[in-house]
């Protein structure tokens, strides 16, 4: 299978009072459609990799290749633009945008993309029916449980069908049943996209096609569950 995501030796360095070096070298490549879970313990660097890989943040080292596009050799707008078009983020606690209702925080990465109003305003409504909340596209983010802020999060992140997933903590704010729906929730929503997941929560890893130990800013482990 061919890979969407290539990383070749990065590293990351944080220079405050006293330098940090969160990633040493990582090298991944990551297939299309896989769903892979990044374990590892409290500071292991796992949210440092998710955001080198995502283009959030830019590694002092190495390089980040998805779908064929070497991510920081483009532009911060390039960049920016690139990541509109190509990926879906999930945070752990929701990130929505308070002044805005549910729908309208789905619509809005195809709005930003160009899309009209009338096509977002539909797809938005289909992906809200999709995660089981049509009846409440209206609502306003402090309205809605925290499991349903979460579906609306996965409403948002794949609405305009990305190719990447990237969820960081997606159920750590959430009680473990909830959790547990959610984690399901993003399997059957993801369709063809690569979702990765950063957590601390081994149960996550038994779900997923396969898991990546980071340990001390290096992979420990990287186990393939349908090699198995
Ligand atoms: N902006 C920053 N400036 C300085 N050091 C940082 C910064 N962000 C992270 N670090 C350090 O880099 C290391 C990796 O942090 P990171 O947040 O990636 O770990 P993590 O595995 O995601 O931890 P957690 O599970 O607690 O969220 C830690 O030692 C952390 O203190």
């Amino acid at each position: 299978m061919k890979a969407l995501i290539e990383v070749h030796n990065l590293w990351k360095e944080y220079n405050g009072k006293e330098k940090v070096t969160a990633l040493k070298g990582i090298n991944l490549r990551i297939n299309t459609g896989e769903f892979v879970v990044i374990l590892g313990p409290s500071g292991s660097g796992k949210t440092t990799l998710l955001n080198c890989l995502s283009g959030v943040d830019r590694p002092t080292r190495g390089t980040v290749i998805i779908h064929g596009t070497d991510l920081y050799t483009l532009s911060e707008e390039e960049r920016t633009r690139f990541r509109a078009e190509n990926m879906g983020f999930v945070f752990q606690f929701f990130n929505l945008v308070p002044v805005l209702t549910a729908i309208e925080n789905v619509e809005l990465p195809l709005l930003i993309l160009g899309v009209n109003r009338k096509e977002a305003r539909e797809r938005a409504f289909e992906i809200l029916r999709k995660v089981g909340l049509a009846h409440k596209c209206d609502r306003f983010p402090e309205e809605l449980s925290g499991g349903e802020k979460q579906r609306v999060a996965i409403a948002r992140a794949i609405v305009h069908n990305p190719k990447v997933i990237w969820a960081d903590e997606p159920t750590g704010a959430l009680d473990n049943e909830t959790g547990r729906m959610i984690i399901d929730l993003l399997m059957e929503m993801k369709e063809n996209s690569t979702l990765v997941v950063v957590t601390h929560d081994e149960r996550i890893a038994e779900k997923a096609d396969r898991v990546i130990r980071i340990r001390d800013g290096q992979i420990e482990q990287d186990i393939c569950e349908k090699a198995l």
